[in-house]
């Protein structure tokens, strides 16, 4: 088969005319106003059977989705074989391709990737690829099916998904019939493994709960209301689970007032909920890849329970299954955070579960990169992604360790479930959610005894608009600014002033702005210390 038939290429990108902006494959892929990304995806869908072919055929997965809201309203984002974001230099190859100002320079670029990248032109190429509930995604999946043709590329269309469904499924194509088969090719196979895992996980439980998931009016609605058809009910020992915010008739609805986003920007519950003081509840993001928990407390104050609260409950429970089960001499556990995530919950870690910390720059894959270095390797950004990953020494210990005791039994058949209901690919909102109850109902928790686990210190985020947001060069997992000279000294002088302070400025990965985080022991010192530190960025970014 040729690489491509260039003159379908030329007029498949005819038909969806560059218009003349420079885009970027970002942290999470390609995001943007949906009106300008036909021809970005397009390219992708190029670039998709390229990684195919290069890879001698391995499936590759296309997600058209964005995993958060404006600026952007849509995206496209590039699964590998084994389920994980698309390899970082081929995130360069993306960024050229979407570049390529006309027809001609398009072709040129692509006859030179296929040679520079020694592609075998003969192999066969294979895409399979999903979408989220946003309303312009069945045209670019038409955009995208146009490359793939052109490409001369096999292809799937799996219709509605979540992101990390996808992530399963691209997982589950390329390692059938192999030793590390991850489960069945459809999305029914996602529920079945999950469903299974969940029940099992919950065989030694103490007692089950309740929790109300917010689904931000996205795909993750219509697929957790599938998935709860899988799942014990509560009379047969599962957890009672309520869905709202699942309207997806009206994409327009999508996170407006609820979702993640939403929740953990306000402070503050979707006003559609009516839950109870203590009453647990869950917000999901658009793509169903975030979760964060909530609750209000006696007092009537809102509380929320993010990424970080997420990673501090699971390497907890996992360190605790390790000890009880007698494998905690193979299983090293390790939590991988961003600068992002509290301080107080680095310091829960490491001084109270005596675990090791990684601090890695801002967007999962770097997260989940650092976490492939542990037996176990928790990972979570604060705003909810994340996941646990087990190495494939820690899996094969955990398959065949025998217990020598009942107790041993029953906590290494609660870390085997665990395996299989926590997604390996990526951070996944369905299988996170079920991690917590699982957690809850073993030790017994409520959201109270959940957040009583440690205090968090008061923070603030500052967004700041500058002149050139690339000045603004982070060294240190993004915690010190190299560059411009001088600020990060200025930086230092504040934070010195401040008990408990920490503070840093990073560029955005995603908007135009530089991003200033800060955190003290008290609220007022927090947005003092955040505000005098914004004041450097603006100080320093207006400077020629
Ligand atoms: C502070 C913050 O929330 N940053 C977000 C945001 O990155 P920025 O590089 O900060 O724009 O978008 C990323 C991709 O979705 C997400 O991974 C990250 O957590």
């Amino acid at each position: 088969m040729a690489i491509m038939d260039p003159k379908k290429l030329v007029e498949g990108s005819a038909k969806h005319p560059q218009p003349g902006k420079v885009f970027q494959y970002g942290t999470a892929g390609f995001r943007m106003k949906a009106n300008l990304l036909d021809s970005v995806v397009y390219r992708v869908g190029l670039l998709a059977a390229l990684r195919s072919r290069k890879l001698n055929g391995q499936t590759i997965g296309v997600m058209i989705t964005a995993s958060h809201n404006p600026p952007e309203d849509n995206g496209v984002k590039l699964v590998d074989p084994m389920g994980e974001m698309l390899e970082a230099s081929w995130e360069a190859y993306a960024t050229l391709l979407a570049n390529a100002a006309t027809d001609e320079a398009l072709l040129e670029l692509y006859k030179k990737l296929s040679s520079d990248l020694k592609i075998n032109g003969e192999a066969p190429a294979r895409v399979i690829f999903a979408r989220d509930t946003r309303a312009s995604g069945s045209r670019l999946v038409g955009c995208l099916i146009d490359a793939l043709e052109a490409a001369g590329a096999e292809h799937t269309d799996f219709k509605l998904l979540t992101t990390p469904q996808l992530h399963y499924l691209v997982r589950c194509v390329n390692t059938k019939g192999t030793q590390y088969e991850y489960g069945d090719v459809s999305e029914q196979g996602y529920y079945e493994k999950i469903g299974a895992a969940f029940k099992r996980a919950m065989k030694h439980r103490k007692s089950s709960g309740a929790v109300t998931v917010d689904c931000a009016n996205g795909v993750g609605g219509p697929k957790l209301k599938e998935l709860l058809k899988y799942l014990p009910t509560k009379a047969e020992g599962g957890v009672d689970i309520k869905v709202i915010n699942d309207d997806v008739v009206k994409p327009e609805n999508l996170n407006v007032q609820c979702g993640a986003d939403f929740v953990k920007t306000n402070q503050r519950a979707p006003p559609s909920s009516t839950t109870k003081p203590l009453e647990r509840c869950a917000s999901l993001d658009g793509d169903a890849d975030r979760v964060v928990y909530y609750f209000t407390s006696d007092e009537n104050i809102f509380r929320l329970l993010d990424g970080d609260r997420i990673a501090t409950l699971a390497a907890s429970f996992l360190g605790d299954l390790g000890r009880q089960s007698g494998l905690a001499e193979h299983l090293k556990i390790g939590v991988v955070q961003t600068a992002y995530a509290n301080g107080a919950s680095t310091q829960y870690v490491e001084s109270n579960l005596k675990l090791p910390v990684i601090c890695t720059p801002t967007g999962v894959k770097h997260l989940h990169h650092a976490a492939t270095r542990f037996d176990i390797g928790v990972y979570f950004e604060a705003n909810g992604h994340g996941t646990v990953l087990f190495s494939p020494a820690a899996l094969k210990a955990i398959a065949t360790h025998e217990p020598q005791s009942p107790a041993q039994q029953a906590a290494l058949e609660t870390l085997q479930a665990l395996t299989e209901l926590i997604n390996q690919t990526v951070g996944d909102a369905l299988s996170d959610l079920l991690l917590v109850e699982v957690i809850l109902a073993h030790k017994n928790w409520g959201m109270r005894e959940w957040l009583d686990t440690y205090v968090d210190l008061p923070n603030r985020l500052v967004r700041v608009e500058v002149r050139d947001r690339n000045m603004f060069v982070a060294v240190d997992a993004e915690r010190r600014l190299e560059s411009p000279p001088g600020a990060q000294a200025e930086i230092d002088k504040l934070v010195g002033k401040y008990k408990q302070g920490r503070s840093f400025a990073r560029a955005s990965g995603t908007e135009d702005a530089v991003r200033v985080y800060a955190e003290a022991a008290t609220r007022g010192e927090a947005d003092d210390l955040a505000g005098k530190v914004a004041n450097v960025v603006r100080q320093f970014g207006a400077a020629a």
